[in-house]
């Protein structure tokens, strides 16, 4: 049967979780309906969402008791669509009560209409010639007010230190200084003279409309990859952009405003849901989000989960999860630890603010991966690696 089926967290003083999951199923589907005649109840009976589960936790919180409520939706009362797929499952029921979307499942006939990533990790590896480590990626910073010189010696100073991937940051907009053709062009052309073979991705910003169109005009001067802030747009306009032929290269999803949706406990989406598995059906090749440790800290399983969903074998090609925010190079062991080898290291800050400079930030990182991947304490590598030994007495190491 064409389905999703959708976990929910729901919390209740007197554990009243049976009529409250009919509730819902009923509400979000047919409505009232026990009043109609014999042969319309039979009609609608097919539309009506289906209590597949109810398991209560054990735990009490300050909300009452703790429950994971599973209901199943007929894929005939929607269009395949995340709009029309988030409506019906959590639309009003966001706005109504203590409760928390955990998951969703999609029947295969449904998951095969959503694109998945262009490029997954095989082809990011391709694109950057960045095999058996976890890639790099680092931000410019404090470019805002600056010119194109400023960009363009920070990215050189990137593209020296051994940088994958360079990414703008998600408050780069449209601007009179360093306009989106013309950093663009810039930075293609810097990357080209390095003789690299990084990635730079533009933020793709402006109004919805206009996206599609910008999009194909940075791809005719040379771009390599966009960063999106989806949750600023929505999940739809990220699956419009990765589907459009004319835009064939990869898009990094920015968790920014996402902590609107998924940071408190008992309401909203849970953070995988969002940055791992539907940022990934959408389409998108880079998931960030914030690590457990650096300065924007998310709870460690919510991390990893959002990991684990982003690179789960399934029907679409893997998620490049980017654990990021307040990333330094002595981290590099416990994100190492937690994401493994197919994640990318992404700093700004722990770039720019090393006392080499960036392209000295940049060595440093790299130091501490080749560390890693050749199973040497950081201590050890930082012997022979001044970069290193430098980062790790400004920022230490660890947790
Ligand atoms: C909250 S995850 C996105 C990370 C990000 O956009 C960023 O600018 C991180 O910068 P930092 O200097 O903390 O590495
Ligand atoms: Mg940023």
């Amino acid at each position: 049967m064409s389905e999703v089926i959708a976990k929910y967290r729901l919390f209740d003083r007197n554990g009243n979780f049976e009529k409250k999951a009919e509730g819902i199923a009923l509400g979000l589907t047919i409505g009232s309906w026990t009043d109609l005649p014999h042969l319309e109840q039979e009609q609608l009976r097919k539309h009506k969402g289906r209590v597949v589960a109810i398991q209560e936790t054990g735990r009490e919180t300050a909300e009452g008791r703790e429950a994971d409520v599973t209901i199943a939706y007929p894929s005939s009362n929607f269009s395949a669509d995340l709009p029309a797929i988030l409506v019906t499952v959590f639309g009003k029921l966001s706005l109504d009560g203590v409760i928390r979307l955990m998951n969703l499942d999609f029947s295969n006939d449904l998951a095969k209409r959503f694109p998945g990533p262009r490029f997954g990790v095989k082809g990011i590896r391709e694109l950057t010639g960045a095999y058996g480590r976890p890639l790099l990626m680092s931000i410019f910073k404090g470019v805002i007010g600056r010119d194109l010189s400023y960009l363009e010696k920070q990215l050189r100073a990137q593209l020296e230190g051994g940088i994958d991937i360079v990414k703008d940051d998600e408050i780069l907009f449209e601007n009179r200084l360093t306009p989106f053709e013309e950093r663009l062009k810039l930075g293609q052309q810097v990357i080209a003279e390095s003789g690299k073979k990084a990635l730079y991705a533009v933020n793709l910003t402006g109004r919805t409309s206009e996206l599609k169109e910008k999009a194909r005009r940075g791809i005719e001067l040379g771009a390599t990859a966009y960063l999106f802030n989806v949750f600023a747009y929505g999940l739809d306009v990220l699956q419009e952009l990765t589907e459009d032929r004319d835009i064939p290269v990869p898009i990094m999803a920015h968790p920014a405003v996402s902590g609107a949706f998924t940071s408190a406990p008992h309401h909203g989406f849970s953070t995988e849901l969002m940055l791992g598995k539907l940022v990934r059906m959408a389409g998108a090749d880079f998931t960030l989000f914030p690590s457990p440790y650096g300065s924007v800290a998310l709870e460690r399983n919510a991390a990893l989960k959002t990991a684990e969903m982003a690179l789960e074998e399934n029907m679409y090609k893997p998620t490049f999860p980017v654990p990021s925010a307040g990333i330094h190079p002595g981290l590099v062991p416990v994100l190492y630890e937690d994401f493994g080898i197919d994640s990318i290291i992404n700093a700004g800050g722990g770039v720019h603010g090393h006392p080499n400079g960036a392209a000295g930030g940049g060595r440093a990182f790299r130091q501490a991966i080749d560390a890693v991947i050749t199973g040497r304490t950081l201590e050890e590598a930082a012997k022979q690696h001044e970069d290193l030994r430098v980062a790790l007495e400004m920022w230490g190491t660890g947790k």
